[in-house]
């Protein structure tokens, strides 16, 4: 089906083409614009309440810039869908987050617009001013950089690096707050109370807006003038906050707070900002889903990414279950974690910022004093987690495989090297899909196995994942479990949980001539693939080895005892990973045989459905299959 733009929409490929337009058109434009989002969203789906919200603002850079020149960098990106479609991508735009298609965040691949590939959070001020600091070195005085972050990215120590930085860095560099108090769940921490205070302050704002219309007129009157002025707005500013502005205490000259969906005030201003020397930072007030009624007024957690909706009703198709409804992996954590936290008063929950998408928030509701949402702050949360392990707690400290690259060194330096007991929940691990290469799992069994004291563990299937939670509830030391995005395999999976010795394999199903070594869920693929090769008399041996950190010593010594041809196979890198653990210990152990590794190549691999990307790499089902038929036909 063709989504048309709008008329004045359908005129604008590029933001020069915008600049056109009178500003007394700018909101219709911005009216096309939102509508033409929730018709593409609706039908192809895709992240929605936060485009939504910067709708104005977006059209308001772009008039105002000289963009690509003048370089704006979106952190997190998921908010860029408006960007993408006034800077040439609005007839593909239906592409987005598609296999082959359009990226679902900024890409500098994708568009000379896109300054900064993005995905994670809290990137942008530190991107943004590395540019300007370029520029400067390079002489080029007429470049602005603007950096747009959230309320919720701003809770990322990343950014406050960033404006550490900035705020000592002679550059005119623009910080854009877009403030809309939500993170993915309502945004949390003494940041979001201190950007209410400031927003709901009337007597700041009073004196602000007296303050702003002097400035004015004023500024008019050249620099000596402004500085006098915004002597006298800073002044006012910490006498009437009780309290210096937190970003004019770092330095940064602080604007606002501003209504966000007034397009053309925020023209004026934008333009004003561009005078102004020195870091700066606009804070305006958005609200996540504007202008789409159930996205504005609804649940907007369910509306920052709500799937394919009914754009007249507002109601949200449920995916039709392919098999009996198998719970995702993350709904079975939800509810396991609760389950062994009333047997175990030690056990205590963390989330950076992800309560819904991992779950947490079930124990969250339940147990609000055991379970905590620390923010998009993946460090916070580890090194927290082993404060919880210092006194005796078992925190499970739940964190995306790729947010989890945040937080390294503190799970080395923190946990693991002084053996502490937290339980490292690793969602999202392997390809996590049309998230895209920013947000794959495809690194935690390298990035874990290397670390002493570390146990890696891996869920063949729901049940596997709930005595792995108890499993390392009973063992005094760091302990990861990695599970993928999405649906598990066991409709009824509140099956009673045991303790599993660490280490400890299983065989799946004996066979001959080749065995398949396989960790985690891709393991259902290999006994797909046996079902397949069956039918052709061919019957390989299957072993889920559930832990890639210890391996099963014994297990292995039966397999190549027995087998002179192993397929290991992993939603994982290759480098570095399960297979090369494989390898690893058959040459310790003084065997040799074939060896051969699927998984995750050594190249980056782009968005799409889960199953287009296995397919893709070659360990879907029909992969391991096909993987299987070579190895038989090779006389070793
Ligand atoms: C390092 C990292 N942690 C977590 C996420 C998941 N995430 C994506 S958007 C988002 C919320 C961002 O909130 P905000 O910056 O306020 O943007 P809004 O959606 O409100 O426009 C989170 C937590 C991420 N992308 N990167
Ligand atoms: C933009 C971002 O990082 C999050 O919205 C992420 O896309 C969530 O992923 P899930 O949908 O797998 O929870
Ligand atoms: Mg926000």
């Amino acid at each position: 089906m063709t989504i048309k733009p709008g008329k004045l929409l359908a005129q604008i490929d590029s933001p020069d083409d915008l600049k056109k337009f009178s500003k007394d058109q700018l909101v219709q434009i911005c009216d096309e614009l939102r509508q033409y989002i929730v018709d593409i969203v609706s039908v192809y789906g895709g992240h929605f309440g936060a485009s939504l919200g910067v709708v104005e603002l977006t059209v308001a850079l772009h008039y105002v810039l000289n963009t690509p020149e003048d370089q704006l960098v979106w952190d997190v990106g998921h908010q860029a869908y408006g960007h993408k479609i006034l800077t040439g991508r609005r007839d593909n735009f239906h592409t987005n987050r598609v296999y082959g298609g359009l990226s679902g965040f900024p890409k500098r691949k994708e568009s000379e617009f896109d300054t900064f590939g993005v995905g994670h959070s809290s990137t942008s001020i530190s991107a943004a001013l590395g540019m300007a600091v370029a520029s400067k070195y390079k002489g080029e005085k007429d470049k602005q950089h603007v950096a747009v972050i959230g309320d919720g990215s701003m809770t990322g120590g990343m950014a406050f690096e960033a404006m550490n930085h900035a705020g000592v860095s002679d550059t005119n560099l623009l910080i854009i707050l877009n403030d809309n108090c939500m993170s993915i769940d309502p945004n949390v921490g003494a940041l979001k109370d201190y950007l209410t205070d400031i927003t709901t302050s009337h007597t700041y704002n009073k004196v602000k807006d007296e303050v702003w219309s002097l400035l004015g007129k004023i500024s008019k009157f050249g620099s000596s003038a402004q500085e006098i002025i915004s002597k006298i707005e800073g002044a006012i500013k910490s006498a009437v906050l009780k309290q210096s502005n937190l970003f004019e205490s770092l330095n940064l000259r602080y604007f606002g707070p501003v209504d966000g969906h007034d397009v053309n005030h925020l023209v004026e201003i934008i333009s004003d900002l561009r005078d102004i020397p020195g870091p700066k930072i606009l804070h305006c007030v958005t609200v996540k889903g504007k202008g789409y009624g159930p996205a504005e007024n609804g649940n907007k957690t369910t509306w920052h990414a709500p799937g394919l909706f009914d754009k007249v009703t507002g109601e949200i198709f449920k995916k039709v279950p392919s098999a009996p409804q198998a719970p995702k992996y993350q709904d079975v954590f939800g509810h396991t974690i609760v389950e062994l936290a009333k047997e175990n008063p030690k056990i205590m929950g963390v989330t950076p910022a992800m309560p819904s998408g991992s779950s947490m928030n079930i124990m969250m509701k339940e147990m609000p004093d055991r379970a905590f949402d620390v923010g998009i702050a993946e460090q916070h949360a580890v090194t927290f987690s082993a404060g919880l392990a210092t006194q005796g707690l078992i925190p499970f400290c739940n964190i995306y495989s790729s947010f989890m690259q945040r937080a390294y060194d503190q799970v080395v330096h923190d946990v693991a090297l002084q053996n502490l007991q937290v339980v490292f929940c690793l969602d999202r691990a392997g390809f996590a899909g049309a998230d895209g290469p920013t947000h794959h799992g495809a690194y935690d069994l390298a990035y874990f196995r290397c670390i002493p004291n570390m146990v890696v563990s891996a869920p063949m299937n729901e049940e596997e994942l709930r005595n792995l939670m108890f499993t390392a509830t009973q063992f005094e030391g760091p302990f990861s479990i990695r599970y993928p995005r999405g649906q598990g395999v066991m409709p009824e999976w509140r099956t009673p949980m045991r303790e599993i010795p660490i280490g400890q394999g299983r065989i799946v199903q004996e066979g001959e001539e080749v065995a398949i070594l396989t960790i985690g869920h891709i393991g259902n693929y290999a006994v797909e693939a046996c079902a397949m090769l069956a039918k052709e008399g061919l019957k390989p041996a299957h072993y889920d080895m559930r832990f890639v950190k210890p391996l099963d010593g014994e297990l292995l010594q039966e397999v190549f005892g027995k087998f002179k041809k192993v397929l290991t196979v992993e939603d994982g890198c290759i480098m570095g990973g399960f297979g090369s653990a494989v390898i690893e210990w058959m040459s310790d152990h003084g065997y040799a045989a074939q060896v051969r590794r699927l998984g995750i190549p050594d190249r980056i691999v782009e968005h799409g459905e889960q199953i287009e990307l296995h397919r893709e790499c070659g360990f879907d089902p029909e992969g391991i299959a096909n993987a299987v038929r070579e190895m038989v036909e090779v006389e070793v």
